[in-house]
């Protein structure tokens, strides 16, 4: 009798298996983890990946982010560069991954001074953060300490701002309580700031920033501009699973079809 190896079995499903959690086109109340042949033969890289994928029923897909020269390495997000940087680095070495991409270069290269002035001010912010949330109309003098250490942290990376992911959120969160105090522009042109600073890389989080910036700015019955951002919104969810719409009259009633159909936009 042939015996399976629980062991290998184990490892096979361990290092190619996708979790669900990312994009579910159809049943989001799918969750946990499945094996797919084809995309298990695609590498990983914490950002600059040249795929991403979708899974629609029980089929994954993966779409090419850019064109991919012949014989350049694939490469989709096992997890994003922009997520929680312990997670992504224990299950990078979980899988015996030593990754080469320009963020985890960087990482690498940072003096232990620089790491250590990190993890401190990253331990304010959090500290910072919960009293900005919970409170209904946070001090100014509280924001204020918020945005001081907001840029200290922004100003261990400022050579390579695109690659500095651990303000985005806080810089989400000082907006909001810039909102709570009524004072709506200084909250939208926070979230623009943020916006541009990543506009050249592809990052999911994005579109929850966009979405933020849509409110504002419906909020400030700046409605041709709010327009805009929906373009925006719309193309940044559809465009990575669908491909660049081609044709730019039709483009716009597809995705909103396709957002009404809701678990298309992963937001
Ligand atoms: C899902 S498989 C990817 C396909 C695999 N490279 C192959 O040739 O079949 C995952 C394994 O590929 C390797 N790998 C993936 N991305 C890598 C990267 N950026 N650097 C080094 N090794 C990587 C690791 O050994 C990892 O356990």
């Amino acid at each position: 009798m042939n015996l399976a190896n629980v062991d290998i079995i184990g490892n096979i499903v361990g290092l190619n298996s996708f979790e669900l959690n990312n994009i579910i086109v159809g049943n989001s109340s799918l969750s946990g983890e499945g094996l797919w042949i084809l995309p298990s033969y695609f590498n990983h890289s914490c950002i600059d990946e040249n795929g991403t994928q979708y899974i629609l029923g029980d089929l994954m897909f993966i779409r090419s982010l850019r064109p991919i020269l012949q014989g350049e390495e694939l490469l989709v997000n096992y997890r994003s560069g922009e997520s929680n940087n312990e997670i992504r680095l224990m299950l990078l070495k979980s899988m015996g991954i030593d990754c080469q991409c320009r963020l985890c270069k960087l990482d690498k290269s940072e003096t232990p001074e620089t790491t250590h002035k990190r993890a401190q001010l990253l331990n304010t912010v959090e500290k910072l953060l919960k009293l900005v949330t919970n409170e209904p109309e946070p001090e100014p003098s509280l924001i204020k300490k918020l945005e001081k250490t907001i840029f200290e942290l922004h100003n261990l990376r400022k050579e390579h701002p695109e690659l500095e992911f651990d303000t985005l959120e806080p810089n989400r969160i000082i907006s909001l309580a810039y909102r709570k105090n009524g004072n709506l522009r200084k909250a939208l042109s926070i979230l623009k700031g943020v916006y541009n600073s990543y506009k050249n890389v592809y990052l999911k989080n994005i579109n929850w920033i966009v979405l933020d910036i849509v409110s504002l700015c419906t909020d400030l019955k700046q409605m041709e501009e709010a327009r805009k951002w929906v373009d925006i919104l719309l193309k940044g969810s559809v465009e990575p699973l669908l491909g660049k719409f081609k044709d730019e009259d039709k483009w716009k009633k597809e995705a909103l079809y396709l957002m009404e159909k809701k678990k298309l936009i992963r937001l």
